[in-house]
């Protein structure tokens, strides 16, 4: 890690009194999340006569979490498959409403997922000014960001063909140049960077950086932990939808691939179990009292 990317101090792990409650007093955070829960509710689509009303299953993708983040954070979230990542960022996204809870943002997120839609028939350049125009965009920052964009994406020379002809890191790309260019002042980034090479990740890494240094915030889901100690300052760790850990994303990632790698381990299941549960048991319970954003 580089100097100036210390991690953020986290009020939520505590090595001394971890039973010591502690109330948040915001001013003007990023993003908050003051108790929310998230069950999904789905209907259960089995083989069964026509007449017989199918039943409602419910996936409690969240648990109650309460958490808080400020501007000038790069926030990696990381977790096993179905450990509610994406939940979490579509919350913050405004895409889906929590079952409880209220969720804050100081603007409107800009959520850029492997799905983001742009338009497979269409040119690079083509879906370069409908992304942009999408994000609202005027035609002069428009014209002022493409070169920047297609820089970023490292497209030169692909930009009038067809997106459908891209290969998935290469539309991977545009769509983070694409989303980069709106500065937004939080970006949510869902895996769309692990298919980069090494240059973009560096481009990518500075361009994040950037967004950071002007009070922006960034969330970025990743599998990968290298992307995740080389991308962010703060890292948290979900599992089975409750937060194991919040703090810096060293820590986080060794703590956290030691528990995939016991768990991958025959007759280690118990092992991960309780080295999974000796962060959680250390994070603080946190209140939030003052929810004070600009939103
Ligand atoms: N739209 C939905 N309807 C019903 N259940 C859902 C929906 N989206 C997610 N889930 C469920 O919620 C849980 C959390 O899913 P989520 O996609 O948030 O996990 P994730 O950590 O992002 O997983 P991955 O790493 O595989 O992308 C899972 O059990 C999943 O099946």
């Amino acid at each position: 890690m580089t100097e100036e990317r210390v991690a953020a101090p986290s009020p939520y792990m505590s090595e001394t009194d971890a039973t010591q409650p502690r109330t948040l007093r915001l001013d003007d955070p990023a993003v908050v999340l003051k108790d929310v829960s998230m069950t999904y509710r789905v209907r259960e689509e089995a083989d069964k006569p026509w007449w017989k009303k199918p039943k409602v299953i419910e996936v409690e993708a969240l648990k109650t979490i309460n958490l808080a983040f400020s501007h000038g954070e790069s926030i990696g979230i990381v977790g096993r498959n179905g450990s509610g990542k994406s939940t979490l960022t579509k919350l913050i996204a405004g895409s889906v409403l929590p079952t409880s809870g209220q969720v804050r943002a100081s603007s409107v997120p800009v959520l850029l997922g492997v799905n983001a839609a742009l338009v497979q028939q269409l040119s690079g350049r083509q879906n370069v000014i409908l992304g942009c125009r999408a994000m609202g965009l005027s035609e002069s920052r428009i014209k002022e960001n493409y070169s920047k964009i297609v820089e970023l994406a490292g497209l030169e020379g692909f930009m009038d063909l067809p997106m459908r002809t891209y290969s998935s890191g290469m539309s991977a790309r545009l769509r983070f140049a694409i989303a980069a260019a709106a500065e937004p002042e939080i970006l949510i980034v869902d895996e769309a960077l692990n298919t980069g090479d090494a240059q973009f990740r560096e481009r990518t890494r500075k361009r994040m950086d950037g967004l950071r240094e002007n009070a922006g915030c960034v969330f970025l889901i990743s599998h990968s932990m290298s992307t995740i100690r080389e991308m962010t300052n703060r890292a948290i760790w979900i599992d089975k939808g409750e937060l194991v850990m919040d703090g810096d994303p060293e820590e986080v990632t060794v703590a956290y691939r030691r528990y995939t790698w016991l768990l991958g381990k025959e007759g280690r299941q118990q092992d991960a179990a309780d080295h999974r549960d000796s962060f959680k048991n250390r994070l603080r319970p946190v209140t939030i009292e003052e929810v004070n954003t600009r939103r």
